[in-house]
């Protein structure tokens, strides 16, 4: 096994917050020959690599760091063996990465490793407590019980730190909660609860200040020397004080060749031979990256700074100053990810979820928690909707109410209920649109650790959606139908404008499950709902439009909704007695081209839209889950 040095920290008898459970074995892990290379357009050729055949080891229950320059391939390097990323369609990752000596595919085992993203990826409105328990109920609830749960989760808050924020909201940027330090820790309690084996961290100090980022640190050791767990994080100039915790550092060059992997205490020597002495008073790591930012590859290359790996016969010559001596130990020689892919069903072991319906249970309890604490955006949203349609009811008031004998009577109650209905498309896609891409990288970040499937997650979305966009739509009518004085009847209407709320919802579900951020939704909106005003025909009269390009109304909800409510509002006994009254409604259903037979079909297209958009968009979403992490 390699000579990588182990933690010397005297190990205490407790189980880092896990209550009365025996120390364990940690952990081994290697690679070898691994790169990762972007692909030229054609996908044949190598545009730039990455990674060069990197190798290295982290012992059981250690502590290392990656070190490196900026865009040095940290972050790669961590999410390759994390099993977080593999080949595309434009990257290419070779190599062979095993654990505990068995060539494993990281992204089949990637359930087994703990991984703390940079962005903590937490829910604002959920507690540190509630955050640890969500996790573990759904990770650990096939194997313990409430209190079992409860008892691991109380542990975890003390061995973290954080009783004191336990019942805090976590908060975010907008909307203080607890301290950016607290934050980080419980990101990582939500990975410990589990007592995985295997911890990696991207930046975890990233943000933090000096004595938090200290801390955080510190704590990762703990978890080595207290639970054995074997933890890998990449850093950014860590401190002197810093620096001194890792066992083991893996300094990363410029042209992501490995420099240097080893005991932390070693580095400074390494340098040192290699006539790259280290001042007085200086930072080790801090010196290591400077000497890589201001010496070509050529000088480097001469000084013979760069890693090589060793094979046994040079290792028994001790010719490489203990540095990176594991490599060969571990992954296999001639194994690779691509043969762990073959070999996988043999070697992973991923946990196993919690029914389908306890994971609805868990996933309706947050959204509905997060729906009713988000009180900022409730009161926004629900008060917008209050707001506006009192505002259409005092502009058109009676529009209704008129005899549609006359052409202002009958533009005044058609634009009325146009209007108010292209406000219905707006109200109930935003809240879908900015939040469903605000709330992705929690989604993706549970969902590739296996916390709970895609599917409880749609569903418990369309559970807690569809009353909060009823209520919506019973407001909105309170505030409308009565003030204008809509002639066609009241449930009807409302069925109507709740069957465009859901239709629009699963609009913006789906463009939210492509969308990676609220500023990108926000561009879009105009995009998914302006054209659909094109075809409504309130603008244009649908006859007028060119034939070619009529399909498209075939995807718009609104133009659906208004055929539905035109033939509620503008035929029988709702349009006016008179004669004119009764051609001037006939010539709103011509100008649309609504016929009253095709009732079927009008709601037939807005179930489909609601059911096909989301179907859509959970596709989407699994399938970039599955790529991405
Ligand atoms: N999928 C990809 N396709 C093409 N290039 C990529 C891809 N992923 C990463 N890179 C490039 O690889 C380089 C290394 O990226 P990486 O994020 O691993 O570096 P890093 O050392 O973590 O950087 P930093 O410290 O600045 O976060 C960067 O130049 C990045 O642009």
């Amino acid at each position: 096994m390699s000579s990588m040095k182990r933690s010397s920290t005297k190990r205490s008898s407790m189980a880092f917050g896990r209550p009365n459970r025996a120390q364990r074995v940690g952990q081994s892990l290697e690679w070898n020959d691994l790169s990762f290379h972007a692909l030229e357009k054609d996908k044949t050729k190598i545009k730039r690599t990455i990674l060069q055949q990197t190798f290295g080891s982290l012992p059981p229950a250690s502590l290392t760091a990656i070190l490196g320059t900026s865009g040095s391939g940290k972050s790669s390097l961590l999410n390759i063996l994390a099993g977080r990323m593999s080949s595309t369609s434009t990257t290419l990752v070779e190599g062979a990465v095993s654990v505990d000596n068995q060539l494993i595919d990281p992204v089949e085992y990637r359930k087994n490793i703990a991984y703390v993203m940079q962005d903590d990826c937490l829910l604002k409105t959920a507690t540190p407590r509630e955050a640890l328990t969500f996790s573990a109920s759904l990770r650990l609830g096939v194997k313990k019980n409430k209190e079992e749960i409860s008892e691991i989760v109380d542990a975890m808050l003390v061995a973290l730190g954080l009783e004191q924020c336990a019942d805090t909201f976590i908060g975010d940027q907008l909307s203080k909660g607890i301290s950016g330090g607290e934050r980080k820790r419980t990101a990582i309690g939500v990975e410990l609860v589990t007592s995985p084996s295997l911890v990696f961290l991207d930046e975890p100090t990233s943000g933090l200040d000096a004595f938090a980022a200290f801390k955080c640190i510190e704590l990762l050791k703990k978890i080595t020397v207290e639970d054995s767990a074997t933890v890998l994080c990449t850093i950014h100039q860590p401190s002197s004080e810093i620096f001194q915790i890792f066992d083991n550092v893996i300094v990363l060059g410029t042209t992501g060749r490995i420099v240097y992997g080893g005991p932390a205490s070693e580095l400074t020597q390494y340098y040192e031979t290699r006539n790259f002495p280290i001042p007085l008073d200086t930072n080790p790591a801090d010196h290591a990256l400077f000497v890589l930012m201001t010496n070509d590859e050529e000088e480097l290359e001469k000084a013979n700074l760069f890693s090589r790996r060793v094979n046994t016969v040079e290792a028994d010559k001790g010719d490489n100053d203990g540095a990176n001596d594991g490599a060969d130990d571990g992954a296999e020689d001639g194994g690779s990810i691509e043969e762990a892919k073959r070999m996988s069903s043999s070697v992973h072991h991923l946990r196993a979820n919690v029914s389908f319906v306890k994971q609805m249970r868990w996933l309706l309890i947050r959204e509905s928690k997060n729906l009713i604490r988000d009180k900022g955006a409730l009161i926004g949203r629900y008060g917008a909707v209050v707001f506006l349609n009192l505002l259409f009811g005092i502009i058109f008031l009676d529009a209704g109410r008129g005899n549609d004998a006359d052409q202002v009577s009958i533009n005044n109650h058609y634009g009325a209920l146009t209007l108010v209905t292209i406000s219905t498309m707006f109200g109930s896609a935003q809240p879908a649109l900015l939040t469903f891409p605000s709330e992705r990288p929690l989604f993706l970040r549970e969902y590739s650790t296996g916390t709970y499937g895609l599917y409880p997650y749609i569903i418990s979305k369309v559970f807690v959606e569809v009353p909060t966009l009823f209520l919506q739509i019973v407001l909105q009518s309170l505030c409308v139908y009565f003030l204008i004085g809509l002639q066609g009847s009241y449930i009807l209407t409302i069925m109507a404008w709740f069957a465009l709320a859901l239709a629009v919802n699963s609009t913006a579900l789906l463009a939210g499950s492509v969308i990676t951020d609220v500023k990108q939704a926000a561009e879009l909106t105009p995009l998914l709902f302006v054209p659909q005003l094109l075809f409504c025909g309130f603008f244009v009269a649908t006859q007028n439009i060119p034939v070619w390009l009529r399909w498209a109304q075939w995807l718009c909800s609104l133009k659906y909704t208004l055929n539905l409510l035109i033939l509620i509002e503008f035929v029988g006994n709702s349009c006016g007695d008179s004669a004119q009254a009764q051609a001037n409604c006939d010539s709103i259903l011509q100008r649309n081209d609504i016929n009253t037979g095709d009732v079927g079909l009008y709601i037939g297209i807005l179930v489909a839209i609601m059911v096909v958009f989301r179907i859509l968009g959970a596709i989407l979403l699994s399938l970039k889950a599955n790529t991405v992490f």
